[in-house]
């Protein structure tokens, strides 16, 4: 099956420095990829070059065969290329569920007047109750987002992205910053979304149990270029990564070309 998501010669320079250098990706449609490389490795440029925040210096991104590298970050999103933070932000001083029904109405594009149009409206609550039960936040409808734990803000992130109901999603690290605690919660919210069949995840993360548990296969970025994409399992395998992780991958000083 031809990739939903692909880049050829991907590249951006800052300067002198070459953040992403020549990355040649294939992302199957319905999949989970993780995207695992040291601090500075270019994974977030990357995240930011597929879904629109950069502009690269050189390559092409490709959407379902179509070239998407002019297209700006909303255009994408409309097209099914969705990351956190993108259209919909949280608002601190809303509910959880005004905040998920208010993405879903984005993505509706629905104006509506909530008695008049008290069906629309209904329709709104139950896809909002749908994403919050998807996400594992169910109790907690009422609550105010700023009071939320670091855990259930990422949750409310996650909603808000699914509300957008694009087939691709970008997550960048949802476990960064938690407690220990908190992470059991976010993988089970990532393997329920996954379970549904219908969407395909590109993931950033550090942590290695996480991935090895979710993946179906493993992208390296080391120093912005592609060192080996494949199942876990030869990930783990492959001696030039075991290398680069054990033998100071995430050593900073080691981290020259
Ligand atoms: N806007 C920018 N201007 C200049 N340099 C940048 C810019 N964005 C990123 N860089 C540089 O590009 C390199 C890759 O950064 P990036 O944040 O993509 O790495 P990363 O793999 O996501 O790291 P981390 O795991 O720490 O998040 C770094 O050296 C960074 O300093």
């Amino acid at each position: 099956m031809d990739p939903i998501l692909k880049t050829d010669n991907l590249t951006i320079r800052f300067g002198g420095h070459t953040a992403v250098s020549g990355v040649n990706f294939e992302m199957p449609a319905r999949q989970l990829k993780s995207i695992i490389g040291p601090n500075g490795a270019g994974k977030t440029t990357f995240f930011n070059l597929l879904s629109g925040e950069l502009k690269p210096s050189a390559g092409e991104v490709y959407f379902k065969g179509q070239p998407i590298t002019g297209m700006s970050a909303v255009a994408r999103t409309r097209l099914g290329l969705g990351r956190s933070f993108q259209i919909t932000n949280v608002f601190p001083n809303l509910t959880v569920l005004e905040n998920v029904r208010l993405a879903v109405q984005s993505k509706e594009k629905i104006r509506y007047q909530m008695f008049r149009h008290f069906v629309r409206y209904q329709y709104l609550m139950d896809e909002a109750e749908k994403l919050i039960e998807m996400v594992l936040l169910q109790g907690r409808e009422y609550a105010i987002a700023s009071q939320l734990s670091h855990g259930e803000k990422r949750k409310l992130e996650i909603a808000m992205l699914l509300a957008l109901d694009t087939e691709v999603l970008l997550l960048d690290e949802p476990t960064a910053g938690m407690s220990l605690e908190e992470v059991p919660a976010i993988l089970d919210v990532i393997r329920k979304i996954k379970q549904t069949g219908e969407k395909t995840i590109l993931l950033i993360e550090h942590k290695m149990d996480m991935i090895l548990d979710l993946s179906d296969s493993i992208m390296v970025l080391f120093n912005g270029k592609l060192l080996a994409d494949a199942s876990p399992k030869e990930i783990m395998d492959n001696e030039m990564v075991q290398n680069a992780y054990l033998g100071g991958l995430y050593d900073e000083n080691a981290v020259e070309s």
